[in-house]
C-alpha cells in the first residue's frame, strides 16, 4: 500500500498540476523543467507516475491486484522497454547543429549565456547506449512488481528457475534486463547466481523481420505524410520563430530539426542528469506540446493505428504471450505445477506499442494526423505517459476459487481491455476466457507470415 508520505505527496503534486493548468503558471516541483510532462519516448516513467518522485520504491496494491479475496496470481508476463538511455547518434548530430546555431547568438538574456557556455557532451559512440539512470529504472521496477506479485516474484521462483528472462539483441536492452535482475538478486541478497535469458530478436524486434512493415512503412518516407506535414505546418514554425526571437538570430536559421534538437537536449538532460537544463528555457508549454505532437505522429503512423501492418507485424509476440497463458491455464486445471511463473521480456518503444495497438488499447474516435492537432489535445494516443524508459505492459493471470481471471496492467497501472465488458457485473478482472473470446480473431488469425509477405498470396 502506499505510505501516508506518498499518498500527501501525490496529492501535493496532482493539486501543483491541476493549479498550473487552470492558472497556466509553472508550479511543477523546482528542478523538474516546466516541459517534462510532454518528454512522449524521451520522458522518465516518474512523469507518467509522480507518486515515485517522493519515494521511487513506491507501489499500489489496491491498484493492480483484484479485489476479490479467493484470487492468487499464477503467472505473470511483462513486456518492458529499456531504461533510460543515450541519444542515437542520429539525433546527437541534430543536438550539436543545434548547439552550433546558439554558439553564434547574441548574449541576451542571461540563459541563453549559459546555454551558449553549456558543452557538447554527446557523442555518436553513445548511439542509444543505456545510462546509469537506466539501470535503476529496471532495478527499481524489479522491487516494485516484486512487491506487486510477491507469490510471482518471489526468491524461491528466482532460485527455482520458474522466472524467464528474454531481450531484444540491442545493448540498452540486454543491459536492462540485467539491471532487472541485479535489483531481484540485490532485495534477495541472493549470491553466487548466475543470470540466465535468452536473446530473440524475433519476438523483441518483430519489426525487424516483418518484410510488409520493412517495405512499406520502415522504409517508406511516405508512411511519415502525415508527421512530414504536420512538421511543416503553422504549428511548427511559431515554435521555429519564437526560439528566433528568444535567441535573437534570424528565423530562417531555425530549423525543424533545431525545434526538436533542443526538445531533446532539455529531455536527455533531465532523463539522463536531473538536470533543469537552460535548454530548457527555450521552449514554452505550446512549444512542448507541438512538438510532443509530431512525436506521437512519428509513433502513431510508424507503430501505432496508422498503418494496419505496424499492429500486425506484433502478432508473433501476441501468440508467444497467449500460448504461453493456455500452456499455464491447462497445467493449472489439470492441477500440475506451473513450470514458468514469470516471463520477463524486455524490448522497445516500437515492441510496446504495437503490440498495445494490436490489443486495441489508446485507440482514439479519430486518426491523427497533420490537421487535428487541436482536436486531439485530449488524445489518449500519448506517449508521454504509454512509453517512457522503462515502460510495461503487465498480464497478470489469477487463478479466483478455479475462475482463471487475466489483468492487464501498464505502467503499474490497471488497464481495462478495450471493449470487454465487467463480467456480469462482477468487479475484478475479466474472465480468461472471455478475454480469449474477445481477441478470438487474433488468436485463429494474425499469423506473421501471411501478414508480412510482401507480396500475399491470392
Ligand atoms: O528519434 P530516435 O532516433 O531516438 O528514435 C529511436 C527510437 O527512440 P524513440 O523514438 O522510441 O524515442 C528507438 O526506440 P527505443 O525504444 O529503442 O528508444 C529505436 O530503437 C531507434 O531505432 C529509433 O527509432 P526510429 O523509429 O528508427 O527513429
Amino acid at each position: 500500500m502506499f505510505t501516508v508520505k506518498t499518498i500527501i505527496a501525490h496529492f501535493a503534486l496532482s493539486y501543483m498540476f491541476w493549479c498550473s493548468l487552470l492558472l497556466n503558471v509553472q508550479t511543477t516541483p523546482p528542478g523538474i523543467p516546466l516541459i517534462a510532462n510532454y518528454f512522449t519516448t524521451k520522458g522518465r516513467y516518474e512523469e507518467a507516475n509522480p507518486y515515485l518522485l517522493v519515494d521511487i520504491l513506491a507501489v499500489n496494491k489496491s491498484l493492480v491486484n483484484p479485489p476479490l479475496e479467493e484470487c492468487r496470481e499464477i503467472h505473470l508476463t511483462a513486456i518492458i522497454r529499456h531504461g533510460t538511455r543515450y541519444p542515437t547518434s542520429r539525433n546527437v548530430q541534430k543536438m550539436r547543429d543545434m548547439h552550433q546555431l546558439v554558439q553564434n547568438a547574441p548574449e541576451g538574456k542571461s540563459w541563453v549565456r549559459e546555454v551558449r557556455q553549456w558543452k557538447m557532451w554527446y557523442t555518436e559512440e553513445m548511439d542509444g547506449r543505456l545510462v546509469q539512470k537506466g539501470v535503476l529504472d529496471h532495478q527499481h521496477l524489479a522491487i516494485r512488481l516484486s512487491k506487486l506479485f510477491p507469490l510471482l516474484l518471489s526468491k524461491r521462483n528466482l532460485q527455482d528457475g520458474h522466472i524467464r528472462f528474454m531481450t531484444s539483441s540491442k545493448h540498452r536492452c540486454v543491459n536492462s534486463t540485467m539491471s532487472f535482475y541485479e535489483g531481484l538478486v540485490k532485495l534477495w541478497d541472493i549470491k553466487d547466481e548466475e543470470l540466465d535469458f535468452k536473446v530473440n530478436d524475433t519476438l523483441m524486434r518483430f519489426f525487424d523481420h516483418c518484410a510488409r512493415f520493412v517495405e512499406t512503412v520502415g522504409k517508406n518516407q511516405s508512411a511519415m505524410a502525415e508527421v512530414d506535414k504536420f512538421i511543416s505546418s503553422a504549428f511548427m514554425e511559431g515554435v521555429q520563430k519564437k526560439m528566433a526571437d528568444r535567441l535573437q538570430v534570424p528565423f530562417s536559421n531555425v530549423t525543424s530539426d533545431m525545434a526538436q534538437a533542443s526538445f531533446y537536449l532539455c529531455a536527455y538532460e533531465f532523463a539522463i542528469k536531473t538536470i533543469n537544463s537552460p535548454w530548457c528555457q527555450l521552449l514554452d508549454t505550446e512549444d512542448a506540446l507541438v512538438l510532443e505532437y509530431a512525436n506521437d505522429l512519428k509513433q502513431f503512423w510508424k507503430r501505432g493505428y496508422g498503418q494496419d501492418i505496424n499492429s500486425k507485424s506484433s502478432c508473433v509476440l501476441f501468440h508467444d504471450v497467449f500460448s504461453r497463458l493456455d500452456r499455464v491455464a491447462s497445467e493449472i486445471r489439470s492441477g500440475s505445477d506451473v513450470t514458468e511463473a514469470v516471463t520477463i521480456q524486455v524490448g522497445h518503444a516500437e515492441t510496446l506499442l504495437p503490440l498495445l495497438t494490436l490489443l486495441g488499447f489508446f485507440k482514439d474516435s479519430m486518426p491523427l494526423t497533420s490537421s487535428s492537432y487541436v482536436k486531439q489535445r485530449q488524445r489518449a494516443f500519448r506517449t508521454s505517459k504509454i512509453s517512457p524508459y522503462a515502460a510495461n505492459l503487465v498480464l497478470v493471470l489469477y487463478d479466483c476459487s478455479g475462475d482463471l481471471r487475466l489483468q492487464a496492467v501498464l505502467n503499474e497501472k490497471p488497464l481495462a481491455f478495450p471493449g470487454l465488458s465487467v463480467h456480469q457485473g462482477v468487479e475484478g478482472p475479466p474472465l480468461y476466457q472471455d478475454v480469449r473470446e474477445h481477441y478470438r480473431d487474433l488468436l485463429q488469425g494474425c499469423n506473421f507470415e501471411k501478414e508480412c509477405q510482401l507480396f500475399p498470396s491470392k
